[in-house]
């Protein structure tokens, strides 16, 4: 049996043999019938038993007709460009050691995820969820004070569309999110509104990719190392859009890249705490960047991850232990979103001032099951 290590504290079995994490290529899905709204029960029921398959095997998929404007996105990437092109000291000023959220930028090699390698070859700026921009959801006021990231962001006379425009991704992201996870819970056989009370201000960051072209000689190197997400789901834009560059590792322990071939295309994939939800049945894949094709250029990514309310406990389904699929034990003790975001960051980013410092968990009276508060 063959075990692949990754510095994240996480291992994976890539022998081969099951069902799960068994493809070959990254399926495509249309999402007209969820953004259509003339579109029938039968072709819902097929978007949902398509998701249902491409959660179940490679825990990812690209999707079209999500019904988003793109010139939010091809801003968004105007905006990237204009910021990473800044002097050094330009970026510096808001780098992520200064921000016990984990907000902010991050300089090329300043993480190592999978430790495999010299470091990664890219640069960040790291921008959280701000309910002031969520039209569908709570008041800043409503959410406990330590549970509120802030951010940092550029000086708008030196970056004028920085801010603006990865707002704008945000906003728009949020709101795909919050279809998509409908179709996600009744994918997984749950009231479509089984995530709602669980999001009203969710984990919802956008990280600002920037991986320059990698040389020949560094062909094997990592623009981002290999990883799992933390949260339920990712949602990836990149420019140029056709650039290969992700990869995904299969059960065969081989990396498979998505083809995206038009463009106004995202590519989703499950995270960490969909897992933990559903015991493994919906796949968390590992992935990592490789900038490294022959004709490569300059690369920008915008993940935007989504998962539920920190104070949220989220623990395994009971649907989705059975015999054959006996709880795994590190999904024994439920857990919050704040926890398990914290710690990922701290280890993955093992730069930062608060990487030496232990783990503060939220305290039992402030974790809630559905929005209610369970323990005083
Ligand atoms: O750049 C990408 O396409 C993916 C980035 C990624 O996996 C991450 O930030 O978690
Ligand atoms: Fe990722």
């Amino acid at each position: 049996m063959s075990t692949l290590s990754l510095q994240q504290g996480l291992t994976r079995n890539v022998s081969g043999g099951g069902i799960a994490g068994n493809f070959t290529e990254i399926p495509i899905i249309d999402l007209a019938p969820l953004t259509c709204p003339d579109s029938s029960a039968k072709d819902n029921e097929r978007l949902v038993s398509e998701i249902r398959g491409a959660c179940k095997t490679a825990g990812f998929f690209i999707i079209k007709n999500h019904g988003i404007d793109w010139r939010i996105i091809e801003n968004a990437f105007d905006g990237l460009e204009e910021f990473f092109a800044l002097p050094h000291e330009e970026k510096m000023k808001i780098h992520q050691d200064q921000s016990p959220s984990y907000m902010g930028y991050e300089q090329m090699f300043y993480t190592n995820v999978d430790g495999l390698k010299r470091g990664d070859k890219k640069e960040a700026v790291s921008v959280a969820y701000n309910p002031e921009i969520d039209p569908e959801g709570v008041a800043k006021a409503a959410i406990p004070e330590p549970l509120r990231r802030e951010n940092c962001w550029p000086d708008r006379s030196v970056c004028p569309k920085f801010q603006q425009s990865i707002e704008a991704y945000q906003m728009a992201c949020l709101s795909l999110m919050r279809k998509l996870i409908r179709v996600m819970a009744t994918a997984l056989g749950l009231d479509e509104s089984f995530f709602d009370k669980k999001t009203t201000y969710p984990i919802a960051s956008v990280r600002c990719l920037y991986y320059p072209p990698q040389e020949p000689e560094e062909e094997n190197e990592t623009g981002l190392g290999a990883h799992t997400d933390i949260q339920m789901m990712t949602l990836i834009a990149q420019r140029p859009y056709d650039q290969p560059a992700l990869e995904v590792l299969n059960a065969a322990g081989d990396w498979v890249r998505p083809q995206i071939t038009e463009p106004e295309c995202f590519v989703v994939n499950l995270s960490d705490m969909m897992a933990r939800l559903t015991n493994d049945v919906f796949q968390s894949t590992i992935h990592r960047v490789r900038n490294n094709n022959n004709k490569a250029k300059q690369r920008y990514s915008l993940p935007f991850f989504f998962g539920l309310n920190q104070d949220e406990l989220t623990t395994t389904l009971p649907q989705f232990v059975t015999k054959e699929n006996p709880l795994k034990p590190t999904y024994e003790r439920g857990m919050t979103g704040y926890e398990h975001y914290n710690n990922r960051l701290r280890k993955a980013h093992t730069k930062h001032p608060s990487a030496k410092n232990d783990v503060v968990n939220l305290p039992h009276s402030m974790i809630k099951v559905d929005g209610v508060l369970i323990g005083s």
